[in-house]
């Protein structure tokens, strides 16, 4: 897979406009965010200082940060209205859904006016997409209205907070913030891009984000964290995980968390991530995911040089912090609406209605038959 070329269908290969957000696949370690290297900012930056360069183009000072956490923080509770719609979503729905009627919801009692008010709507969005997940699914799920208001220091431990109802341990915390960091942006992946068509007719942020929730939410595009959960969970050792892969290969079956449209070799986010699972393997005690985690690493590599991206060791990583599968894919939704939102910026900085064309494949021209002769 390695020396294949991109091109063909799913606009692969083309350019589809310019960002000055990210790079993928050109330079450093194959993924850059306004310039910066992407394992240097899990290294070296917060989640919020990743947004505030997101939206602003630069790194934040020290008092840029903490005005900006303050705002954020001020700005984590969500509307009594929202809450009722909520409680009324069912206990089955997918938490897709409930973060796309939530940010929709949103956009109906707080609506972005004009777009001088973007940066508001999209900072309101970031603090409250943690609490739109978990007031729902704390009431669905076991009855409880929690308390959407925290005093926790950083937007991932404030999620950890509402899901568990006490302060994360500092590792678990960090995690939380380096994965957030990784998720954040990526160039014109197919969500982002939805975002950016839909910004493109001069729609309002909300659109645009809800848009690019339902598009993050299929299995190959953000929906893999869950599925690739979904899988290696009914493995029972690394040598069964082989075995199965096997099987599932030679039934032509996608195997989730592997492969990418851009990269060719290797994700970048993988090896962070990993890292962490690993760590999170040692801190549990029970290494037995992350040991399956690493057999189908291999196994992948070795039979169709197909490589994890970041959606595979993602998956045991947040099993290892006991977060419920089905919420794997709302947190890439509270890390990429960052993206999301600065592309939307971009785009309306620079805007024509995105409109490509087709080649018709369709009928010769013809004529309508009267309905009695047909
Ligand atoms: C954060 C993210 O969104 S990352 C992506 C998350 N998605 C997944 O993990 C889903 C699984 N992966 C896939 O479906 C694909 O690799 C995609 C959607 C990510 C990329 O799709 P494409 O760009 O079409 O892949 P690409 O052209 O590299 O595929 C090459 C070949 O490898 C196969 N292939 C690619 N990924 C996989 C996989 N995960 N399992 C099995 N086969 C695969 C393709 O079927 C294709 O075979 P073919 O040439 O016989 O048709
Ligand atoms: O770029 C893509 O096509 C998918 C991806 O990895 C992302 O959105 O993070």
């Amino acid at each position: 897979m390695s020396d294949k070329k991109i091109s063909g269908a799913g606009l692969r290969g083309q350019s589809a406009g310019d960002t000055a957000l990210c790079t993928v696949g050109q330079s450093g370690s194959g993924l850059t965010y306004c310039g910066y290297d992407i394992s240097d900012l899990a290294d070296n930056a917060t989640f919020e200082e990743v947004a505030y360069l997101l939206f602003n183009g630069e790194l934040p000072t020290r008092g840029e940060l903490a005005e900006y956490k303050a705002e954020l923080l001020a700005m984590r509770d969500i509307p009594k209205a929202l809450k009722e719609v909520l409680k009324l979503i069912p206990k089955d729905t997918h938490p897709m859904d409930v973060m796309r009627t939530g940010c929709s919801f949103l956009g109906n009692i707080e609506p972005e006016v004009d777009f001088s008010e973007q940066n508001k709507a999209a900072n309101r969005l970031l603090a409250a997409f943690p609490a739109i997940m978990c007031y729902w699914y704390k009431f669905s799920h076991d009855g409880v209205e929690i308390d959407c208001t925290s005093e926790e220091e950083s937007l991932g431990g404030h999620f950890l907070r509402l899901l568990n109802g006490e302060s994360p341990s500092a590792q678990h915390e960090r995690v939380m913030d380096v994965s957030l960091i990784l998720y954040a942006e990526h160039e014109f992946n197919a969500s982002t891009f939805t975002a950016r068509v839909c910004a493109s007719t001069l729609s309002d942020m909300f659109s645009c984000i809800t848009g690019a929730i339902g598009t993050l939410r299929g299995p190959l595009h953000g929906g893999a964290n869950e599925a690739a959960m979904d899988m290696i969970q009914k493995f029972t050792s690394p040598a069964d995980a082989k075995e199965k892969m096997a099987g599932m290969l030679e039934r032509k079956e996608k195997i989730m968390g592997f492969g990418h449209a851009i990269y060719r070799t290797s994700d970048p986010r993988n090896v962070i991530i990993k890292a962490w699972s690993e760590k999170l393997a040692a801190e549990n005690g029970d290494t037995s995911l992350y040991d399956i985690s690493v057999a189908c690493e291999e196994f992948m590599w070795d039979t169709k040089k197909l490589f994890c991206n970041a959606d595979f060791f993602h998956a045991s990583t947040y099993n290892y912090m006991g977060i419920p599968t089905k919420l794997f894919t709302p947190i890439f939704v509270c890390s990429r609406l960052t993206g999301w939102a600065a592309h939307v910026m971009e785009q309306r900085s620079n805007n024509r209605i995105i409109r490509p064309s087709a080649d018709y494949t369709g009928a010769e021209p013809r004529t309508v038959k009267p309905i009695s002769e047909r």
